[in-house]
């Protein structure tokens, strides 16, 4: 959509104000990266209302441009970017919810694309992994967060907001040698917590180690660590400091600043990024937008990472054609005079 032609904020909003994937199937195509939204907060232990999360984060994209200097790339130019909708998911029966984003979710990929999901709370992502990995086997986890998420149960209950990465790794879900989080802080229930992280296997960066060490330094120590593998990253929006993201469920001071966040997931361009959500936007709690519009440009950077990954690997395989073509040709010719 022009802004330029349409005032952006005309007509309601899909994100960054891209075309429903109904219309781009309509058409005969299909999306290389869908947009989906999770309204689901039944797993949050505190404040509620991730569920409104995902359409902030649409109304707030409203001003997203289409060029994005930082990465050198034109996202939606270089892949076919779509707004897949909302995932029905049922806010009485977590598990149901569960299963329903993980069918939902395997239904996108099965179309070809890639997810950037809005969440919702950080349940989710456990039926997101799922998916995931079945189509790319174990991945490595970049897991932005002031929290583990790694705790067992919360009331007995296994599904939550604080458990996906436990349920994760139990599930065999992650490639342990290559699993971290980002961004951590703030009072735990003992010190237990860390060493059964530990033993699952996550690093900790945290959010006084990018204070400390800087986003260069602590880019450059994720990038080596997650390699050539699958990369499945998850940020939940509370890992930026309260004053950059007071809209959220769970908040811990002394986090990250949107800059920082921007910059860590931009000097991970090259890694084979193969999902991603963003969870944990609260809108109620939020003033002036100042959450929705940080989860939008993090929703922006990781979608132009996809995309420039697409668009890369497209032009290897024309390549490759060609070579095969020009091979073949010449194959051809000599057979001919022979
Ligand atoms: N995933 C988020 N945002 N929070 C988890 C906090 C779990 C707790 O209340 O201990
Ligand atoms: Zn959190
Ligand atoms: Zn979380």
């Amino acid at each position: 959509m022009d802004s330029s032609r349409v005032p952006r904020f005309a007509g309601p909003a899909t994100f960054a104000r891209l075309p429903r994937i109904e219309e781009i199937e309509g058409a005969g195509g299909a999306a290389d990266v869908a947009v989906v939204g999770v309204p689901f907060d039944t797993g949050v232990s505190y404040r509620p209302g991730a569920r409104f999360g995902g359409n902030a984060i649409r109304e707030a994209s409203r001003l997203l441009r289409p060029y994005n200097p930082a990465q050198e790339a034109a996202p939606f130019a270089l892949a076919q970017v779509a707004d897949a909708g909302d995932i029905a998911a049922n806010p009485f029966d977590i598990g149901e919810a569960v299963e329903t984003v993980e069918e939902a979710a395997d239904g996108l990929l099965g179309r070809g694309a890639r997810l950037m999901t809005l969440g919702g709370d950080h349940t989710i992502a456990l039926p997101l992994l799922r998916s995931v990995v079945r189509r790319h086997g174990p991945v490595a986890l970049l897991h932005f967060d002031a929290h583990l998420d790694t705790w067992d149960t919360y009331f007995g209950a296994a599904y939550t907001h604080g458990t996906p990465f436990r349920r994760a790794f139990e599930e065999g879900l992650l490639d342990t040698s290559a699993v971290s989080h980002v961004g951590t802080r703030g009072p735990l229930y003992g010190r237990r917590d860390l060493d059964e992280d530990e033993r699952m296997g996550f690093g900790i960066v945290t959010a006084a180690d990018v204070m400390r060490r800087g986003v260069d330094e602590v880019t450059d120590q994720l990038r080596q660590r997650v390699g050539g593998r699958p990369l499945y990253i998850s940020v939940d929006i509370d890992v930026l400091d309260p004053a950059h993201a007071p809209g959220t469920g769970t908040p811990e001071a002394g986090g990250l600043t949107s800059r920082e966040l921007l910059e860590i997931i931009r000097g991970l361009a090259d890694c084979r990024l193969v999902s991603a959500d963003l969870v944990e936007v609260a809108p109620a709690y939020d003033h002036a937008e100042i959450t929705s519009v940080a989860a939008s440009h993090t929703a922006y950077e990781l979608t132009t990472v996809m995309a420039r990954q697409i668009a890369d690997s497209r032009e290897d395989d024309s390549r490759d054609a060609e070579t095969r073509e020009g091979r073949e040709g010449r194959e051809g010719e000599v057979g001919a005079t022979g």
